[in-house]
C-alpha cells in the first residue's frame, strides 16, 4: 500500500520553520518526504492535507488504560482510541490495574489486546513490587521478556528504601528504567487531596506537602547513584524536586523526568472551588512551582511531557473532594492545550513542544519512534494549527470525561493519525 499525504507542512529541524512538503508512506514506513512528490509516483491513496502540519506520532510514556479490572473507567480499546484522537501513536500504560501488572502473563495479555484494538502502540510498564504493595520485588527479567518496557509502582510510592535500592540494582542489570511515583506516605495526612497551600487553607482541606514528593526524588537519586540505573521521575510537580533532578543531571547521573500538561498550565490559584475535576496526584501546586516546571522543561532539566491520563467514572468524580479518586484524563487535550498556551504565547517553540512529546521520550526510553524521517516507521499525526475549537468532554473517545479543561478553547487539533502506515483515526465532521 502506497499512501501520499499531499500538500502538508513539516517542521524543518534546523530552522524551526514550517515548510511545504508531501509525505509518501509505503507499507509501514515513511518512504519519502519532500515537495510535490505526486509528480513522480503512482499511489493507492492520496490524502489532501490543505497545508496542515505533519508531525511524528506523539508519544505518551505515562497513561492509565485501566484494563484489566477497571473497565468502567477505561479499556485498552477506548484508551487507545482516545490516544489516536489525541495524536498519540505510542503510549506506555501503568500497572495499577486489577490484578496489578506484576506477572508476565498480564503483560502479554495487555499487548495482545492492544494489537487487536489497534488505536495506538501500547508499551506496558510492569510493577516494581508484587501487587505494588512495596514488599516483594516482581520478576523483572520475566516481565522484560514478556514485553514490559520499565517497572513502576505508579499510584503509590515505594516506601521502603531498601526495597527501592534492590529494585534499582536488579533493573540496572537488565537495563530497565525504574519509573518512580514519588510520594512519602509518612508526610501525608488522612484525606489529603490538594496541595498543602493557600487553597487547602481557604477551604479547610487536608493538604499534600511538596516535600512528600521531593523527599523521594532526593532519596532515590542517592539510592540510584552507584547502581547506574536509569531512574525516571513521574509527573514532577514541585520546585524542590526539580532542583534535585537538576543537581543529579549536572553530575551526569542517569536521571530523567516528565511533567504533565496540567502541572504546566494550572496551579492551586486556578482551582475555582473544591471540585474533584481538579483533584489529581501530585496536586496542582503553587504558581511558583508551575513557573519552575516550565523553565525546567525548556532548559531540559525536565526531559519530556507525559499526560498521566487517569480516567475515572462520572460517579466516582461526583464524590466529595476528599472521597473522589485522584486523576484527570489528558490524551485528547494535551497537544492543543500546550500548543495554544505555551507555543502561541511564546513560552516554547513549536519544535520544542513537538520534541518533548515525541523525539525526547523515545530517546529517553530507547524507542525507535518519535521522528519524522525517511525509512522510519510511519507513525504520523496531522495537526490543524488554524481552527479554534472548544473542549467538550462529551466528545472524548475516552470513557473518562474527568478534565478541568472543559470549555477551554484552543488551536492545534490533531485531525489524522497513522500508526505504522495505517489510518487509525481521522476527524470526520469539523467541530467535533
Ligand atoms: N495521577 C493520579 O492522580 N492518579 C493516577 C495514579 C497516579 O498516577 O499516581 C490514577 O491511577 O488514577
Ligand atoms: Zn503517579
Ligand atoms: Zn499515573
Amino acid at each position: 500500500m502506497k499512501r501520499l499525504l499531499k500538500n502538508g507542512k513539516v517542521l524543518d529541524r534546523t530552522t524551526g520553520e514550517l515548510v511545504a512538503a508531501d509525505v509518501l508512506v509505503e507499507g509501514r514506513k515513511v518512504a519519502k518526504i519532500g515537495p510535490n512528490l505526486a509528480q513522480n509516483v503512482t499511489v493507492d491513496q492520496v490524502v489532501e492535507l490543505g497545508g496542515k502540519l505533519i508531525l511524528p506520532g506523539l508519544i505518551d510514556m505515562h497513561i492509565h488504560l485501566r484494563e484489566p479490572g477497571f473497565e468502567a473507567k477505561e479499556t485498552i480499546a477506548t484508551g487507545t482510541k482516545a490516544a489516536a484522537r489525541g495524536g498519540f501513536t505510542t503510549v506506555a500504560c501503568m500497572p495499577n490495574t486489577r490484578p496489578v501488572t506484576d506477572q508476565p502473563e498480564t503483560v502479554r495479555a495487555i499487548r495482545e489486546k492492544a494489537r487487536q484494538g489497534g488505536g495506538a502502540r501500547v508499551l506496558p510498564i510492569a510493577a516494581i513490587t508484587q501487587g505494588s504493595q512495596g514488599k516483594e520485588l516482581t520478576n523483572f527479567a520475566a516481565l522484560k521478556e514478556a514485553g514490559a518496557v520499565a517497572v513502576s509502582d505508579d499510584g503509590v510510592g515505594v516506601q521502603n528504601p531498601r526495597v527501592m535500592k534492590e529494585a534499582m540494582c536488579q533493573a540496572a542489570q537488565l537495563d530497565m528504567p525504574v519509573v518512580a511515583h514519588c510520594e512519602e506516605e509518612a508526610l501525608l495526612v488522612p484525606g489529603a487531596c490538594v496541595h498543602d497551600g493557600v487553597f487547602a487553607e481557604k477551604h479547610g482541606l487536608p493538604g499534600i506537602p511538596s516535600e512528600s514528593e521531593a523527599i523521594h526524588v532526593g532519596r532515590d537519586i542517592l539510592l540510584a547513584e552507584d547502581t547506574g540505573v536509569h531512574y525516571h521521575v513521574c509527573h514532577i510537580s514541585a520546585e524542590a524536586s526539580v532542583r534535585l533532578v537538576r543537581e543529579a543531571k549536572s553530575r551526569g547521573q542517569r536521571v530523567t523526568a516528565e511533567v504533565t500538561p496540567h502541572h504546566l498550565l494550572l496551579c492551586e490559584e486556578d482551582i475555582p472551588s473544591p471540585d474533584p475535576m481538579f483533584k489529581m496526584n501530585p496536586p496542582l501546586r503553587r504558581k511558583r512551582d508551575r513557573e519552575v516546571l516550565l523553565e525546567a522543561l525548556k532548559d531540559g532539566t525536565i526531559d519530556f511531557i507525559a499526560t498521566d491520563h487517569a480516567p475515572h467514572t462520572a460517579e466516582e468524580k461526583a464524590r466529595s473532594m476528599t472521597e473522589a479518586p485522584f486523576g484527570i484524563v489528558g490524551l485528547e487535550t494535551a497537544f492543543p492545550l500546550l500548543y495554544t498556551h505555551l507555543v502561541l504565547t511564546g513560552k516554547l517553540t513549536l519544535l520544542e513542544l513537538v520534541d518533548k512529546m515525541s523525539r525526547i521520550p523515545a530517546e529517553c526510553f530507547g524507542l525507535p519512534y518519535g521522528t519524522l524521517e525517511e525509512g522510519k516507521t510511519a507513525d504520523l499525526t496531522v495537526v490543524d494549527l488554524e481552527e479554534e475549537r472548544e473542549i467538550h468532554p462529551a466528545e472524548f473517545l475516552s470513557k473518562g470525561k474527568n478534565t478541568p479543561f472543559a470549555g477551554w478553547k484552543g488551536k492545534g487539533w490533531p485531525v489524522l493519525t497513522l500508526l505504522e502506515g495505517e489510518i487509525v483515526w481521522e476527524q470526520q465532521t469539523p467541530g467535533v
